[in-house]
Parts: structure tokens; C-alpha cells; sequence
């Protein structure tokens, strides 16, 4: 059982919903990371979703982007973000991660390699973003022979005999995107999602997280009651922009958000 399914099943058998970050690595600047990661862990973090800075983040809004510009600014590349999972093994075995990222940077390592070595650091799960489930056949084997989930995103717009085949392919959980555009939109409707996460529960028994306009606690709430993950970003990324200039503001404004999530979930 991979440490993503444990952690949910036993989420579940608590009877609480998973509170999924995403921050970029390296943002604003490497040393930041992996002490952020761990704060968010103590505040109230399940699962963390770690963002690897690309150049071109397509499915990212503005917010995202600099954060990634931030990061490459550094010169962090997919190696250093491995290293940086290593580094927060050294003192968190429990915590599932999540590399969230686009496909070039793996491609550039080539699959075999990134799988062994993500394996090795620590790494749980792989979401590529501008890989599309039919294409993902062979990365998804190779992840899978290394341990690795494979996470896929469903749309708004996802038709249903799509949403069966993407759960057929993935493992760990669902990604749910709520509203149609990029990361750090607006509100999401929750009745909306509702109605859409019953159709993606006719097709798979797997956890779904729901992602994309989640800025406060009392819409991550709402999201818990109809999702297994709520999962934020934007609002984090502002936070950690808003900071770049006194870093060790950062960790305080981060876990204050999560920490308000964590206890409206809870609630
Ligand atoms: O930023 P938001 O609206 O809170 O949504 C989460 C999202 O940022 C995070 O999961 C994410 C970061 N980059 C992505 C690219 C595609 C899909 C999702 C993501």
C-alpha cells in the first residue's frame, strides 16, 4: 500500500478530510523549502503538493508563474527539488509528496531515472499536468514499477467515458479542478462540484481531492464535506510573495492560512 493510500484510509477511519498544499520549491529562494514544509506539516498539512518551477507553466495563473520565475531565478531545477524532498525525509517519513510539475524537466532526466531517484528522495506521487492521460501509458508503467501514484487531473469539461479511463489510469487520488482556467482563479460553486464528484464516484473508489479557488476556511470546510482532499494554492503562493522581501515572515503567514483551514475542516 503506497503511503498516500495509508494516509487516506486512515484519514478516513478518523473520520477527517485531507489538507493539501501546494507551494513552488525554491520559492522565493531554495533555503525556504524544506522548513517551510514542515511548518505546514505541524499547522495542519496532510499531503504536500511541491510545486517543480517550469518556465513555461501553462495550466498556472499569475500568481504560480512568478513563483516559478522566483524559483528559477535560483537556478532550482527537478534535481534540487529531489534533494529537497531528501532533505524533509530526514525528518518526516509520514507525510505523502506529491511532485507537481510539467512534463519537460522528467523528459529531460528521462522517466526510468526520474522514477528511481524521486523513489529514492522520497517522493509518493507524480502529477504531470500537460500529459494527457492516453498519452501516459509508458510514464505511467514506469512510475508505477518504482512505487510511484500517478495523479491525473478531471475537469469541469471532462467528459464521462473520460473520467472513467483517467480513473482506470491513475492511482493515489483524483484531482478534481473546480472551475475551468488556470491556478488562483475565483470562487468555486460547491453545489457545482457536488453534482460533478458524483458522477466521478460512479467510476472509482479512489480518493478525490478538489483543487482551484480554495482561499479561505470557510470555503476549504464546504469543500470537506463533499471531497477526501481540499486542495490549495494560490492563496499560500500570494502569501509567500508577499514576503519575498523578509523571508522569515513566510512560514508564519503560510501556517496561519493552513492552520484556519485545518480548524475549519475539523470543525
Ligand atoms: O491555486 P489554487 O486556485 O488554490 O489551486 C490549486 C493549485 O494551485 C495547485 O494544485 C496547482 C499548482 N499548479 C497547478 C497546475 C495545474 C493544476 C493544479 C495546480
Amino acid at each position: 500500500m503506497s503511503r498516500i493510500n495509508s494516509y487516506f484510509s486512515r484519514l478516513k477511519a478518523e473520520g477527517k478530510k485531507a489538507l493539501i498544499p501546494y507551494v513552488t520549491a525554491g520559492d522565493p529562494n531554495p533555503s525556504v523549502t524544506v522548513p517551510l514544509l514542515h511548518a505546514m506539516v505541524d499547522a495542519g498539512a496532510d499531503i504536500i503538493e511541491l510545486g517543480v518551477p517550469f518556465s513555461d507553466p501553462m495550466a498556472d495563473g499569475p500568481v504560480i508563474q512568478l513563483a516559478c520565475e522566483r524559483a528559477l531565478s535560483h537556478n532550482v531545477r527537478l534535481l534540487d527539488v529531489l534533494d529537497m524532498v531528501k532533505a524533509f525525509r530526514a525528518k518526516n517519513t509520514t507525510t505523502p509528496i506529491v511532485l507537481m510539475g510539467y512534463l519537460n524537466p522528467i523528459e529531460v532526466l528521462g522517466y526510468e531515472r526520474f522514477a528511481q531517484l524521486a523513489k529514492e528522495a522520497g517522493v509518493d506521487g507524480v502529477l504531470t499536468v500537460d500529459l494527457p492521460p492516453e498519452e501516459s501509458v509508458e510514464f505511467a508503467s514506469v512510475m508505477k514499477a518504482n512505487a510511484l501514484d500517478v495523479i491525473y487531473l478531471l475537469a469541469p469539461t471532462t467528459q464521462e467515458d473520460r473520467i472513467e479511463s483517467v480513473c482506470e489510469y491513475g492511482s493515489g487520488y483524483v484531482y478534481y479542478v473546480s472551475v475551468k482556467g488556470v491556478t488562483g482563479s475565483s470562487a468555486l460553486d460547491v453545489d457545482e462540484v457536488k453534482g460533478k464528484l458524483d458522477i466521478v464516484r460512479r467510476h472509482t473508489d479512489m480518493p478525490v481531492g478538489v483543487g482551484f479557488g480554495i482561499r479561505d476556511g470557510k470555503t476549504a470546510a464546504a469543500v470537506a464535506t463533499i471531497a477526501d482532499g481540499v486542495i490549495v494554492g494560490s492563496v499560500l503562493v500570494n502569501a509567500i510573495a508577499e514576503n519575498a522581501d523578509n523571508p522569515e515572515q513566510i512560514s508564519a503567514k503560510v501556517t496561519g492560512i493552513i492552520a484556519d483551514m485545518r480548524h475549519a475542516m475539523d470543525a
